[in-house]
This record gives structure tokens, sequence and C-alpha cells, in this order.
């Protein structure tokens, strides 16, 4: 990235100088990277600001361009705040939107899509992996469902790109949203995949120079889509590397844990998911798996990531258990859940 701060400043779109001619082959290198990262066709990347920009695009940019044909939305109830909150903006004009329950291991049920796919449906959007608990809903079959039915298929893939294999192709995505800081990519940038055949429709939400094929106006942000670019080349060859070290930390997190610590639950399905994933706040994500208050409350996330090392894994594991058995010896609940009284029968107060 630092030679397009520092010497090769051109800006990409002057047609009429060498600076912006190594600028813009600059930027359709790291176009390329992304798109072979996803099995797509390089006509098909938008670079935008990020994830957040990409689902605003898709979301309220879809059902706008087809707005007198299409006035409902699918979705679900654990999306990023982005989604949900333009799909809250849509409702606000008049559009409908079906937000999908989740079952208790955080996937959907697909033939729950199925149904709830109406002749005026123009969007179905569901997240690839969850930002909180790291599940991964069955793209392939949801992507199928869609392609039968006709309705674009939207996939929030903040958190899958670089994490698991991810083919628009062979998934029936539609439109998909990426960000670069996820995968250790510079902050600040992202793309939006918009498939070709067959095409798919946004209206812009950014009016402008026509950047990005009218798509998302604006000067395309060099040195960081470089970065990006990188990112994803990166990524491409470390994918399989480091999804294995990370699977075998998350087991020596959970291994170390539960050593010490008895009564762990783990918030949403072991089998499909990408990592494991801290708030504070009672997560909206955890709620929606039917996970009661108390426990929602009681949650931590562990995100492990490339640069994770065991030495962290352990320390963690040692402040974790620490802290966790200085709360119990605390705790007069701990004791009476142990002699089997169901804490949620007390009564706390007299009124
Ligand atoms: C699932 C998901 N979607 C969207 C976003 C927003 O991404 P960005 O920071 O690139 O706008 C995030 C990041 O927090 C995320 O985890
Ligand atoms: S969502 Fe899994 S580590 Fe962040």
């Amino acid at each position: 990235m630092l030679p397009f701060y520092l010497s090769r400043y051109g800006n990409p779109h002057s047609r009429t100088h060498l600076y912006g001619w190594e600028s813009d082959a600059a930027v359709e290198e790291a176009r390329a990277r992304v798109a072979r990262l996803i099995g797509a066709d390089p006509r098909e990347i938008f670079f935008t600001s990020g994830a957040t920009e990409c689902n605003n695009i898709a979301v309220k940019g879809v059902m706008h361009f087809y707005r007198d044909r299409r006035r409902h939305v699918i979705t679900t109830q654990t999306e990023h705040k982005c989604v949900l909150d333009s799909c809250r903006y849509l409702q606000q004009e008049g559009f409908e939107v079906t937000y999908l329950p989740v079952r208790p291991d955080g996937l959907i049920d697909v033939a729950q899509l199925a149904d709830a796919i109406r002749p005026d449906t123009g969007l179905v959007s569901v997240m690839a992996v969850n930002n909180e608990i790291g599940v991964v809903q069955p793209l392939e079959e949801i992507g199928r469902i869609c392609r039968e039915k006709g309705v674009p298929f939207h996939t929030d893939a903040a958190q899958a790109l670089g994490k698991i294999p991810i083919d628009v192709n062979q998934m029936g995505i539609g439109l998909m949203s990426l960000s670069a800081h996820k995968i250790y990519g510079p902050k600040g940038v992202g793309a939006l995949y918009l498939r070709r055949r067959p095409r798919i429709r946004v209206e812009p939400q950014m009016s402008g120079g026509g950047q990005e094929r009218g798509i998302r106006s604006g000067t395309v942000p060099t040195p960081i889509v470089v970065g990006f670019g990188a990112a994803c080349e990166i990524a491409a060859k470390e994918m399989d590397y480091d999804e294995r070290r990370v699977s075998a930390l998350q087991q020596r997190l959970l291994d170390g844990i539960r050593s010490k610590v008895d009564d762990v639950v783990i918030n949403g399905s072991m089998e499909h998911r990408a990592c494991t994933s801290a708030s504070l706040e009672p997560s909206y994500v955890l709620r929606a798996l039917g996970v009661d208050e108390d426990m929602a409350h009681t949650s931590i996330r562990f995100g492990i990531g490339r640069f994770t090392t065991e030495e962290e894994v352990d320390r963690a594991t040692e402040l974790t258990v620490h802290q966790v058995l200085k709360l119990r010896e605390m705790s007069p609940l701990y004791e009476m859940a142990k002699a089997g009284i169901d804490i949620k029968s007390i009564q706390w107060s007299q009124h």
C-alpha cells in the first residue's frame, strides 16, 4: 500500500496520464484478486467503503430498483445491524419485511424460508457467517431455493471471506457484501459482488461521477483497495492452514475451560461454524436463538484468528477459569443450582 500513498498517487480515474494509468492498473489487479477468492468475474466486483455500505446498496438498492413489482424482503433475526436497519428503513417506506427466526443452533430452517417467499418477494438476505456466534448458514441450499423461485439471493459474507470457501456460482449467490478489515486488510474498504448473468440491478445509493460503473460514485481509494487485493491473495493461500490452526486453538480453548469449569454452554451450532466468537449487552442474536436472558448476559465471545498463539489461548483460558471460579465462589446461586434448585423459580422480592 505504501507506494500508492507516497509516490504512485495518481487518480485511477484519470485517463490522460501515466500516474492515472498505473493506479488504474493496480485497482484492476486488486479487483481480479477479490474476484478470484469468490469465483467471480472481476466485472462483478464493485469497491465500496466496507460491508455496511454493501449491505445498504444490496438491500435498499435492489428493492428501490424493482419497487413497482416487488414489495417484500426476507431476512433473518440475527443479521448484522446494518442489514436490519436497512430493512427497517424500507419498512418506513412501505415495504414489507419478514424476519426469519433461527433454531437454537443459530441456523435458519430452509423449508421456512421457501414458505416465506411470495410472488412479490424482491430479495432474500441471509448472512453467511454470524459475527457473534460464528455459525455458517446453508448457503448452497438457500441459493438453490432462491434460484428456483427467481428471487435474488444476497449474503453478507463479511465474516466468511477468507475463512470458508466461497463460490458465488455454486452457492447461487446474486449479491454479496465483503469487508477488507475482516481478513487482515485495511479498514474503510470493501466490495459488493453483483451478478452479471442473470444480471441483478440496483439503484445506486451514492449519486455522482459514475465511478464503479455507476454503482458507487466517488474516487476509488487506491492504496486501501490495493491492500484489500493483497489481503485476498494471502487469504486464498492461507485459508486451509488458518482453518486447521484456528480449529485446533478453538478446541484447546474449549478443552482448557471445560477441564476446570463445569456447566459450560456453547452458543450456536458446533458443526456449522467458522469460528468461536464479547459483548456485555444482552445480545439480540443470542435471544433469537432462544437463549434465556440470564444466559445471554453470561456469554462471552472468544475471537481466534490468524495471529492468535497457543500462549494467548492458554492465558485466556486461565483468566476465564479464574474469574468464573471466583464468581461462583461468591454466588449463592451456583450452590443452589448444584443442589438442584431451579434458579428461575426464585422469588427475588416481596412485591
Ligand atoms: C457480519 C458483518 N456485517 C457487516 C459488518 C460491517 O462491516 P464494515 O465495518 O466493513 O462496514 C460487520 C463488521 O462488523 C460484520 O461482522
Ligand atoms: S465472529 Fe467469530 S471470531 Fe469474530
